[in-house]
């Protein structure tokens, strides 16, 4: 039995819906044993409820809720920063290529113990993971992420047509392949399986029905894709399907948008493509950094909200700018503030989606994404870094809310200084 002792926030409830969602104790206790949590609230009443626990002294910094990911592609940490192209070109010229060394199974395995610690230093500790066209690369994901204790949803990417040759595959091939993942790592430990075309420009109709198939016979597996990224991305996929009435109609037509499916973007969509996701509770992948450093537009988070559109936030690495969700935040607050009829996001919305609302759209809502009693300790601790603005504004602010706001502002100068994963405590080095 542990006690973590500090200021502890996180936010049990939704604040585009409830006033007074963030929910705090500036000399809190967090009490956890056998992976879950106990209890929390003030130190001296979770002290009293288990005195023989044994006490860490958090009291510099901050404990959150770990961070939640629901947008990241495990082959591309080392694409990070390849600036001057849109999405098809970046694709093309940069990214494709460095995705299809991951044929190497030696590089692959490399890669992979690399990013699952990427995202524990960055305090993530649930992630929906794009993971490797080859199923080896994929495999040695799964691996690393169960070496670690990361929970993480993840799936073999794949593609039939207009990417590199090297990294397409064929209806049957795919269906085989993904079958021994699912077998393999679906539901072992905190391992789930995502059914994961890359978007339905490299889909075919034949690809996307495997994807139909596999989820049939999985019913509880997850979905995961793009969708209205990039307006020569929409008109080229509009080219290919002659038949649909907007992008997310390519998906639709094989019974892939449904509770358990998560759409990366959604940057243009139509007021159709809003409500279908609404009606089915599919859920989207908000990526500001991504949208922003690739050029492909602003988020129209209003009519995500009025729609009752689920979304949380993803890094999209490498598109995105880091691993860091905190800055994720930092980037959706600037990005509204600058979208046309953009919504005025106060830092309880940033811990929200960073953290619940993605636990939510993972469907692990009620498992992680908060520190309520009966949830997994996945806990972070950020410190500031020492001498940093950072550890000025720790000093001297005395609201909770502005606190916040400066570590989503100043997240450069945030250090994850310990993360717990089912309260053990995670290997960051
Ligand atoms: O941001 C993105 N990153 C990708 O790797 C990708 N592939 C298709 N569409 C994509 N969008
Ligand atoms: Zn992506």
């Amino acid at each position: 039995m542990v006690i973590l002792r500090g200021l502890i926030v996180h936010t049990p409830k939704n604040p585009f819906r409830e006033a007074g969602a963030l929910q705090a104790f500036s000399d809190g206790g967090l009490a956890f044993r056998e992976g879950r949590i106990l209890a929390l609230g003030s130190f001296a009443e979770v002290r009293a409820q288990f005195p023989n626990a044994s006490v860490q002294d958090c009291r510099e910094g901050i404990l959150l809720p770990g961070l939640v990911d629901t947008h990241v592609h495990y082959p591309q940490t080392r694409v990070i920063g390849a600036m001057g192209y849109s999405l098809l070109d970046w694709l093309q010229k940069r990214t494709l290529p460095l995705e299809a060394q991951l044929s190497d199974n030696k590089l692959a395995r490399e890669l992979a113990r690399e990013f699952v610690k990427l995202l524990l230093r960055n305090g993530t500790t649930t992630a929906l993971v794009f993971g490797s066209h080859f199923q080896g690369a994929t495999a040695n994901l799964f691996g690393a992420a169960e070496d670690v204790g990361l929970r993480i949803i993840a799936g073999q990417v794949c593609s039939d047509r207009l990417l590199l040759p090297a990294l397409h595959t064929t209806p049957e091939r795919s269906y085989a392949e993904q079958k021994m993942l699912i077998q393999r790592f679906h539901g072992r430990g905190k391992l789930r399986y995502a059914v994961t075309p890359r978007f339905s420009l490299s889909a075919s109709e034949g690809l996307l029905e495997v994807c139909q198939t596999l989820l049939q016979e999985h019913p509880d597996l997850h979905f995961t894709t793009h969708l209205n990224e990039n307006l020569e991305e929409i008109r080229t996929v509009a080219g290919l399907f002659p038949w649909s009435e907007h992008y997310l109609q390519t998906y639709d037509r094989f019974g892939l948008v449904g509770e358990r499916s998560v759409f990366a973007h959604n940057v243009h969509p139509t007021e159709a493509e809003l409500l279908r996701l609404a009606e089915t509770r599919a859920a989207v992948a908000h990526c500001p950094s991504s949208n922003a450093f690739i050029g492909s537009g602003l988020f129209p988070m209003r009519r995500h909200l009025l729609h009752g559109v689920r979304f949380g936030l993803g890094s999209d690495v490498g598109g995105g700018t880091g691993f860091s969700l905190l800055k994720e935040g930092l980037m959706a607050y600037l990005t509204q503030r600058h979208a046309p009829d953009g919504v005025n996001l106060t830092p309880a919305h940033l811990l929200y989606l960073a953290t619940q609302a993605g636990a939510e759209i993972l469907g692990l809502g009620e498992e992680v994404g908060s520190l309520v009693p009966g949830k997994a300790a996945d806990v972070v601790w950020i410190k500031p870094e020492p001498g940093s603005t950072l550890e000025v504004h720790f000093r001297h602010l005395d609201s909770v809310e502005d606190l916040l706001g400066s570590l989503f502002t100043l997240h450069g100068e945030a250090k994850v200084q310990k993360v717990w994963l089912d309260g053990r405590e995670a290997p960051l080095d």
